[in-house]
């Protein structure tokens, strides 16, 4: 019997010496691509993703021939399991070359997207779109930069998005899923995975009405009637960011205690002469503290950390990378000095713990136990990092003591970013999904979007919109093709993560007050975890972590408790109708 255990050991190893070459070669041309956008770097990226594709394919048709059922060895089963899914590898090979240049196409459009002024600059999304997003309060120019946005990219993306979804269902099929949509859910290995999020979404459903009507109102004493319906929804672009997806930007605005307001650490940095070098520094060092590992120096050499000055076109929206050679981990950020980036690279650099952490493993196993693991690493220190007693520790924050008042200040920053980002995370990929599946048809790409917008997010586009406009598509990870619902898992996951960490380290008191920095301990849970990879079925590897084998919300909601009890007395207070009864939007009365 040719394809026996021991022939498929030798195959697997065949793959793995092969693929690190191929696979590294491919992140080689993508990150030049994408740190300096042009023809003949696409190319050459297009060129290298045929290449990963053909390699991709010869294993994964030769992977199907061995019967896997007898096996012994579950490290060799699971192995040849992941690659039988070959992704868009199966398309013929005309459909793949057009498929690639759609992709590239997406991105490419959103990442040099600008919106001009009337006479004057072109302003990019990072940072200066952003910017207006964050801090102006004039309806007016916010509506402006809104629009002008979605003008640049999403109206452009509509067309291409149609035949990206027509391609993308091709792919699935031929690997023997559904849709698209089933092939994404599949990396979660659960067949109640669709019941399992709306349960945790119903679940923190108290907390997001609480957060809704309390900002409207917030909104509502700056902006006036004129804008805000107290019994509506809220028109999306005056929540501090060009998605709406966090809403810690207009904290000024919904302060609990605006006699009391937060030092502006961003003013810190700059006061100490913070540049993004020292920002990366600061985030390993926060994991060596803990005993993990820290970065080689090709992280050092070959990392973009802020935007080129040399008129290169880049793409600007963070991400880190894995090289696939055990050597080479690099981060991309256009890095400001600010409080928000600092927070961003410590997420950054979660991702890159990871790499390092799994880097041994064969390249199949070199992925996180699921995708929202992978988000989940970097924002679970990033709870730490963000905590007043760190801030304070490393010199960021001048004030000693935070009293009762200081601290419901400090929590309604955290939810601000975390539970307001719930329902985004969550419709993201439900829109997607009901797109692959067929429930939402092409012609109505945009009304639907906005439906789930008002049904989850209780927000309104301030201006009527078309089907000559596809908003989602002004999202990076819809033009970029990357799946979003691992954020939304990841947000659930980093507060039990955070729960069982700062248990290792033997803190006591409110989990809000909780900094894992220099606890070896923790460090050793985290690294126990981190270093499996993909390699066991990630309920077992959560169990590693806090014991339970189920997505919680419970430490999210410890965590919360104390904003939560004065929300709810403050909503009562104040008469507040929770949710958005009055559904229509203002421009429809
Ligand atoms: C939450 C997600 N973070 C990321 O892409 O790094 C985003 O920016 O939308
Ligand atoms: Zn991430």
């Amino acid at each position: 019997q040719l394809y026996n255990e021991t022939v498929a050991k030798a195959f697997l190893q065949f793959y793995d010496r092969t693929a690190q070459v191929v696979w590294n070669q491919f992140m080689e041309a993508a990150w030049n691509y994408v740190t300096n956008i042009t023809k003949k770097n696409q190319e050459e990226m297009l060129y290298k993703d045929v290449e990963k594709s053909q390699h991709t394919l010869y294993f994964g048709t030769r992977a199907r021939l061995f019967k896997v059922a007898n096996f012994q060895d579950s490290d060799v089963k699971r192995m040849l399991s992941k690659l039988l899914n070959v992704d868009k590898a199966a398309l013929p090979k005309e459909e793949l070359r057009e498929y690639n240049e759609i992709l590239a196409y997406m991105e490419t459009t959103y990442s040099m997207a600008q919106v001009c002024l009337n006479e004057g600059p072109c302003l990019p999304l990072e940072p200066d779109l952003e910017e207006v997003m964050a801090t102006s309060r004039d309806q007016k120019e916010l509506l402006w930069a809104w629009q002008g946005w979605r003008d640049a990219v999403g109206r452009q993306l509509r067309m291409t998005f149609e035949r990206y979804v027509q391609l993308s269902n091709k792919a699935a099929k031929l690997n023997g899923y559904q849709d698209m949509g089933a092939l994404w859910r599949s990396t979660y290995e659960s067949d109640s995975l669709q019941e399992d999020l709306e349960q945790l979404f119903q679940e923190l459903q108290p907390l997001y009405l609480n957060l809704h009507a309390y900002v409207r109102r917030a909104l509502y004493r700056f902006y006036g009637p004129e804008l805000i319906d107290l019994r509506g929804p809220i028109p999306a672009h005056i929540l501090g960011n060009m998605w709406a997806q966090s809403w810690v930007n207009i904290l000024d605005l919904a302060l609990p205690f605006p006699e009391k307001p937060p030092e502006d650490i961003t003013k810190i940095m700059k006061g100490q002469h913070w540049k993004p070098e020292k920002m990366f520094q600061e985030a390993e060092k926060f994991f060596t503290s803990m005993g993990l590992l820290s970065t080689p120096p090709e992280f050092w050499e070959n990392s973009m950390m802020e935007r080129p000055t040399d008129g290169r076109e880049v793409e600007c929206h963070a991400s880190a990378w894995d090289f696939y050679n055990g050597k080479d981990f690099r981060i991309k950020k256009c890095t400001e000095v600010t409080i928000k980036d600092l927070l961003s690279i410590f997420h950054q650099m979660g991702h890159i713990q990871y790499f390092l952490q799994y880097k041994n493993l064969s390249v199949i196993f070199r992925a996180g136990a699921n995708p929202a693991f992978e988000e989940a690493v970097g924002s679970v220190v990033t709870l730490s990092a963000s905590s007043h007693k760190h801030l304070l520790n490393r010199g960021l924050l001048s004030q000693q003591h935070q009293d009762k008042e200081e601290e419901v200040n400090f929590l309604m920053s955290v939810a601000l970013e975390k539970i307001a980002f719930i329902p985004f995370a969550y419709l993201m990929d439900l829109f997607r999904w009901k797109v692959f599946d067929g429930t939402i048809e092409k012609d109505v790409y945009n009304q639907e979007w906005w439906n789930l917008r008002l049904k989850y997010q209780g927000l309104c586009p301030p201006i009527p919109r078309t089907e000559e406009d596809f908003d989602p598509g002004a999202k990076f990870h819809i033009s970029a093709s990357l799946p979003y619902i691992r954020y939304f898992l990841s947000l659930v996951l980093q507060f039990q993560f955070h729960e069982a960490l700062c248990k290792a380290s033997g803190h006591m008191g409110p989990l809000h007050h909780c900094d894992i920095y220099n606890s070896k301990e923790a460090g050793k849970l985290l690294e126990d975890v981190l270093k499996l990879g993909s390699s066991k079925p990630w309920p077992e590897v959560l169990e590693k972590m806090t014991g339970e084998t189920k997505v919680s919300t419970k430490a999210l909601m410890t965590y919360f408790k104390p904003l939560l009890n004065w929300l709810v007395t403050e909503n009562v207070r104040q008469g507040e109708i929770l949710g958005w009864p009055d559904f229509s939007c203002s421009f429809e009365e």
